[in-house]
C-alpha cells in the first residue's frame, strides 16, 4: 500500500515518524507534501527513503491511502486539488469534518482517524470513524497499521468531541494542570521548579505503570492513598471547593469552537 500524508505539521510528522519508527509502513511506501516546502524537507532529511510529492494533486494520484493532515478550514482548497477514485481511501485526522460530509464531497472511500501526540510514543488512542463505504480491506489495513503505535477505537460522530478532548487535547490539559501544580509547589513549599518537575514526571511515569499494568483503577488509587486522618483527605476537600465546574466550563468551550468551525467549514 502507497500512503500520502497532506501537510507535515505536528500531526503529520508525527504520523510519518509513528508509521515507520513502529516498523508500521515503510518510508518507501510514503509520499509527503506540504505548502511550505522546507517543512517536507526537513522530513526527508530524517528519512532519505521518503518521498516529496510535487503537488496535492500527483500525490493523490499515486497513493492509495491519503491523509490530510492541515487545520480544518485548510480541508477545502486541500479536497479541490484531488481527483480520487473508489479504489482510494481518504483519511481525515480533524473532529470538525463529519465522515458524511466528507463522503459527500469526494469519490473515494472515506475514514477519519484522530491521533493523538502520544502516539509518537507508541501509546495512547486513535478514534476511527468510518465511512459507509469502506471496504473490509482498507478497514483492515488501517486498523493494523494503527495497532503499531496506539489503540484504535471506534467512535460514533456524536460523540468525536468528548472523546477527542480526552485522547487529542487531554495531554495539554493536563500539562497545563501539572504545570500549575509544579508552580504552586515551588510556591508554597519552596522546592525549585526544576525538582518538583523531576518529582512529577516520575510519578506521573509510575501512575500510568499502575494503570498499563491494571493493578488499580482510579477510585482504587483515590482510596489507597487517602488515608484516614492524613493528608490527603484535606488536600482532596480543598481540590473539590476549588476545582468548580473548570472541566464543565472546559468541554462547553471545546464544543462551542467546534460548532462554529464546523459551521464555517464548507467543502
Ligand atoms: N495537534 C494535535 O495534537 C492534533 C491535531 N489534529 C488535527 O490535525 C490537523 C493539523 O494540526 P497540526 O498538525 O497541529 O497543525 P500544523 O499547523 O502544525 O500543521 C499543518 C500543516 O499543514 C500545512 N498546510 C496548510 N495548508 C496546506 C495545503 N494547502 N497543502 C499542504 N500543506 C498545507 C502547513 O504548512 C502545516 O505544515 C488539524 O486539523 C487538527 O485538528 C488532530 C489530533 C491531534
Ligand atoms: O487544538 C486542536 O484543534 C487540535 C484538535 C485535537 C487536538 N488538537
Amino acid at each position: 500500500m502507497k500512503y500520502g500524508i497532506i501537510g507535515t505539521g505536528n500531526m503529520g510528522s508525527m504520523l510519518t515518524h509513528a508509521f515507520i519508527s513502529s516498523g508500521a509502513v515503510r518510508a518507501n511506501n510514503i509520499a509527503i507534501y506540504n505548502r511550505t516546502p522546507a517543512k517536507a524537507q526537513e522530513l526527508k532529511n530524517e528519512f532519505s527513503e521518503l518521498a516529496i510529492a510535487p503537488s496535492i494533486k500527483e500525490l493523490g494520484n499515486t497513493s492509495d491511502i491519503i491523509f490530510i493532515c492541515v487545520k480544518p478550514h485548510h480541508y477545502e482548497a486541500v479536497i479541490e486539488d484531488l481527483t480520487l477514485s473508489s479504489s482510494q481511501c481518504l483519511v481525515s485526522i480533524t473532529s470538525p469534518v463529519s465522515v458524511a460530509d466528507l463522503e459527500k464531497a469526494v469519490s473515494s472511500q472515506v475514514v477519519r482517524i484522530v491521533p493523538s501526540i502520544t502516539n509518537r510514543a507508541h501509546a495512547g488512542v486513535s478514534l476511527f470513524t468510518f465511512g459507509d463505504n469502506i471496504t473490509e480491506a482498507f478497514k483492515k489495513e488501517l486498523l493494523s497499521t494503527f495497532e503499531f503505535f496506539s489503540k484504535p477505537v471506534e467512535i460514533e460522530e456524536e460523540h468525536i468531541r468528548v472523546a477527542s478532548d480526552i485522547v487529542s487535547c487531554g495531554p495539554a490539559f493536563l500539562g497545563f494542570l501539572i504545570e500549575n501544580m509544579i508552580d504552586s509547589a515551588h510556591k508554597i513549599g519552596g522546592i525549585s521548579e526544576d525538582k518538583a518537575t523531576v518529582l512529577m514526571e516520575e510519578m506521573i511515569i509510575g501512575l500510568a505503570a499502575l494503570l498499563d499494568k491494571k493493578i488499580y483503577s482510579f477510585p482504587e488509587l483515590i482510596k489507597k492513598v487517602t488515608v484516614k486522618g492524613g493528608v490527603t483527605g484535606e488536600g482532596l476537600v480543598a481540590l473539590e471547593e476549588n476545582i468548580d465546574d473548570a472541566f464543565l466550563a472546559m468541554y462547553q468551550a471545546t464544543h462551542y469552537k467546534h460548532y462554529r468551525d464546523k459551521l464555517s467549514i464548507k467543502l
